[in-house]
């Protein structure tokens, strides 16, 4: 595929609950190995537009285009509903805020990693498990914690496990709801190091939804401002935290900025 094609086209995409409840009218385009942030306060339809561009929530209209690996483009929500469940599994990866919403509490991290991998037809034990090993290497596990089950680890271990079960299938497109949330300053900063570093070194196209305009600084290299279900302003993350031009980014950015 060529760098110069959109891999994702998202044109008039709408979602809606109520009048300014959901998602309005998006338009973008998202190239190869692009980290996209989008930024706005609470209710600002982040999420639902979020898990509509992920294949999770039918938009009431617009649509969306992805340049598929093997060369062809398809309209994601004309696709069957089982190809998108295995875009999903395997070229898609989703890294949700609540790890217990990615990962299975209850078998081992080992079996959570492999888990994706079965899923896209690996079938012998030894590889699987070796392939485990090496992931769990990647995102700074422990490998003695193979055998061990998620709920015994802590948040930021289980949100590295949570990223690791995503990228064993080696994605293209990686969407991520709020990734740091809820998680310690000093937690923070070293799961957000460890995921710039894996977006860079695979060359991982990324959405990620965040309301810390820190986290954006450091991860997007585009960023979309959403107001009460609509995108105000879009641009590089560099010139819109830093000359920002429209009165609710002003706003956000300031409040951030002044203490
Ligand atoms: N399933 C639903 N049914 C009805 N209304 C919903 C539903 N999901 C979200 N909403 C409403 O849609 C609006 C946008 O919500 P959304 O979760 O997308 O915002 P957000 O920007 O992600 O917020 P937050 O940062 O608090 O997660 C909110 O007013 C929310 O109450």
């Amino acid at each position: 595929m060529q760098d110069d094609q959109p891999l994702l086209t998202v044109e008039g995409l709408t979602k809606l609950y109520a009048p300014g409840k959901g998602c309005m009218d998006v338009d973008f385009n998202l190239y190869p190995g692009e980290v996209l942030g989008i930024v706005g306060e609470s209710g600002s339809g982040k999420t639902t537009l979020l898990e509509t561009l992920s294949a999770r929530l039918q938009p009431d209209s617009g649509g969306i285009r992805y340049h598929q690996k093997e060369g062809s483009v398809a309209d994601i929500y004309s696709m069957s509903e089982s190809r998108r469940r295995q875009l999903l599994r395997s070229d898609w990866g989703v890294v949700h805020q609540h790890p217990r919403d990615g990962l299975r509490m209850n078998v081992s991290a080992g079996a959570n990693i492999g888990e994706r991998l079965m899923a896209v037809g690996h079938r012998h034990y030894g590889d699987i498990r070796s392939v485990a090993l090496e992931w769990l290497k990647a995102v700074e596990i422990d490998e003695s914690r193979i055998d061990d089950q998620p709920r015994t680890f802590s948040g930021g271990m289980q949100q590295r496990l949570q990223i690791a079960r995503n990228l064993v299938t080696s994605p293209r497109l990686i969407f991520m709801d709020e990734p740091t949330g809820g998680l310690d300053v000093s937690v923070q900063a070293r799961l957000l190091d460890l995921l710039r570093n894996l977006v860079m070194e695979l060359q991982l196209s990324v959405i990620i939804v965040t309301h810390d305009l820190a986290v954006a600084r450091l991860l997007a290299d585009r960023l979309m401002v959403m107001r009460r279900g609509r995108v105000v302003e879009q641009g590089l993350t560099d010139q819109i935290l830093d000359d920002p031009q429209h009165p609710y980014t002003q706003l956000l950015v300031s409040s951030v900025l002044t203490p």
